[in-house]
């Protein structure tokens, strides 16, 4: 379980949010929505303890990630597979060897165990056929899910997605997002999805968190998102273009 206590982030002064409470229970997939600027993305980063907050604490299953020492933040860390925004693959090598950098990086795995693993993980996002590829050679739909087997190569307790579907067409976002929905389910990883896209969230989440105003504004399950009278989360989703 995630449990955000009290959060509070600045940048050289200028305030990201403050007071950003919510918890993350174990199975649970749960959206981060709002403005573009608002601090989804910062807030992502500081669940893996990537940034550290001006005050407040992040428990992953009871610890404190930021009271952690080096050694054991890093095994922390590895409970996390994350999808960078934009995928972030390297260019200069094969699909095989992105997915099998966290193994390669992180473990002391031996060549036919890394092979297993990274060819497990592509067979979960329909790439098994595409270890060899380029990166060049990929669409953008498959760097994603490229992206998303190396997310889950670790065998991660939990997973993060920034901006999964963004940049692709609704029916490759469609299958992102089934993808989403059947690795929270065969692999029970609990999910948190940085999103525009309300579609998406109303496809893969259990829970909303909506930043906004520097805070987190409104937070709740999506059936309660759809009948809110929050009037910014309203404006918020009827800017999406998204009709609930
Ligand atoms: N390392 C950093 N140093 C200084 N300011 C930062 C840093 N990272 C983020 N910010 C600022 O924090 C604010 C929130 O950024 P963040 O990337 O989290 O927004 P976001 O909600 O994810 O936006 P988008 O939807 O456009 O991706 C922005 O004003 C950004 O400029």
């Amino acid at each position: 379980m995630i449990e955000i206590q009290n959060l509070k982030k600045s940048f050289g002064g200028v305030l990201v949010w403050e007071d950003v409470s919510f918890k993350i229970e174990d199975g649970e997939t749960v959206a981060i929505i709002g403005r573009s600027g608002c601090g989804k993305s910062v807030l992502l980063k500081h669940i893996n303890a990537l940034l550290v907050p001006d005050t407040g604490k992040i428990l992953i299953d009871g610890s404190n990630i930021f009271e952690l020492d080096y050694v054991d933040q890093r095994i922390m860390r590895q409970k996390f597979g994350v999808l960078f925004q934009g995928s972030a693959l390297f260019d200069s090598i094969n699909t095989f060897e992105n997915v099998a950098f966290p193994l390669r990086y992180f473990t002391n795995q031996s060549e036919q165990e890394i092979h297993d693993n990274v060819m497990q993980s592509l067979e979960y996002v329909n790439l098994e056929n595409a270890a060899d590829k380029e990166t060049s050679e990929l669409s953008g739909g498959m760097r994603k899910r490229v992206g998303i087997a190396r997310a889950i190569v670790l065998k991660p307790e939990y997973i993060m997605y920034d901006e999964p579907t963004s940049g692709l067409d609704p029916k490759t976002a469609g299958e992102i997002n089934e993808l989403i929905n059947g690795m929270a389910n065969a692999l029970d990883i609990t999910s948190i999805v940085v999103t525009h896209d309300m579609h998406s969230v109303l496809e893969v989440a259990d829970k909303v968190a909506f930043l906004d105003q520097e805070k987190l504004s409104w937070t709740g399950a999506v059936e309660d998102m759809k009948n809110s009278e929050h009037e910014e989360l309203l404006s918020f989703i009827k800017a999406s273009e998204y009709q609930i």
